[in-house]
């Protein structure tokens, strides 16, 4: 048995377009409604037929739902939470896919204390944004972590991962502040990397910027991708994260700081054993079939 059978997605972006198109592959009796705070967003989603409805409002949106899935930045969770407080059936179930929990559950608690609320992060995304972005099988085979918070229904726990199972990911459930720590190195640290390095190259006086684009063939070109990432979702994150992501940069700082001295005083075999524990890693993800499901690592769309 399907889990939902009206679903409202407020937030019409690479997320939000995807989890549409997802379920009207995957669920295609359920109907459902989408709703973007930009006007420009709601017309394009209109003209490429992503919904069986758009909203004029957030409330609107909601209204008959059973399931409403929030799928803007995390700095916005609050705000959307309010909008739609007056509208949000007593049964249906509230969900949202922010980056990190701690904060959103907050935020979200905040406005509607008394919804049933199951918060959900799908690990899975590209550096593009926007209702044109989105595809029906970026949830293929990736994880999509559930952080309930204590004394969460069960049966709406359970409808929830079966909701994301039908989108064809992989669940887990973890504890909201755990998932943030783990999310913290996995996702935010190297983003944080990547705007860093790219931000770096393109200051450098002594090299000019299209000696950056025309020489950036391999791991300069591999960070530009993950340094295109939305500037609002990122500056929302790190904002909302603080506390992980501040204490994950400081083992980084320190262990880079290993790296300069093993540089510096020409410690090769530090760097041989490093590497090797790091090239490790990477087989293991592969083995584990956690590949990339972008475009261009030749998965198809829908
Ligand atoms: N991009 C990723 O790789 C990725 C992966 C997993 C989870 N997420 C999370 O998903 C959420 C959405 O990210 P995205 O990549 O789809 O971003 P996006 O920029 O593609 O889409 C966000 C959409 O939300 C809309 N919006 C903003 N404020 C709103 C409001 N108050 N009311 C209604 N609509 C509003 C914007 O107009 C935009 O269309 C974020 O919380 C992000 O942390 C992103
Ligand atoms: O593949 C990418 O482009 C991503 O950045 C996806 C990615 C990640 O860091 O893994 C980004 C943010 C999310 O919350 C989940 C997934």
């Amino acid at each position: 048995m399907l889990p939902f059978s009206r679903v409202a997605v407020i937030g019409l972006g690479l997320i939000g377009s995807s989890i549409a198109r997802g379920v009207r592959q995957h669920m295609p009796s359920v109907r459902v409604t989408g709703y973007d705070a930009d006007p420009a967003v709601r017309e394009t989603a209109v003209r490429i037929d992503l919904c069986d409805d758009i909203a004029d409002t957030a409330g609107t949106a909601v209204i008959d739902a059973d399931l409403v899935v929030l799928c803007v930045p995390v700095g916005a969770m609050g705000a959307v939470a309010a909008e739609i407080a007056a509208d949000l059936p007593a049964d249906a179930i509230l969900s949202d896919v922010g980056s990190c929990k701690e904060s959103v559950i907050e935020a979200v608690r905040a406005a509607l204390p008394d919804a049933v609320f199951v918060p959900a992060h799908p690990v899975a995304g590209t550096e593009n944004s926007g209702p044109e972005a989105g595809f029906a099988s970026l949830f293929h085979h990736r994880w999509c972590i559930i952080t309930p918070p204590e004394g969460t229904e069960p049966l709406a726990i359970e409808r929830v991962l079966e909701f994301w199972r039908r989108l064809g990911a992989e669940v887990e459930t973890m504890e909201p502040a755990h998932h943030d720590r783990v999310l913290a190195v996995t996702s935010h640290l190297p983003h944080l990397i990547a705007y860093t390095i790219v931000g770096t190259a393109s200051d450098l006086e002594e090299v000019t910027a299209s000696e950056v684009i025309k020489y950036s063939a391999g791991g300069f070109r591999d960070f530009t991708r993950i340094a295109a990432s939305d500037p609002t979702m990122w500056r929302d994150v790190f904002l909302a994260n603080r506390e992980a992501v501040l204490d994950m940069l400081q083992r980084f700082s320190e262990d880079l700081t290993a790296l300069q001295r093993a540089i510096r005083w020409g410690k090769g075999d530090e760097l041989f054993e490093l590497f090797s524990r790091t090239r490790a890693v990477r087989r293991s993800i592969i083995d584990s079939g956690q590949d990339d499901a972008r475009p261009d690592f030749g998965r198809s769309h829908d």
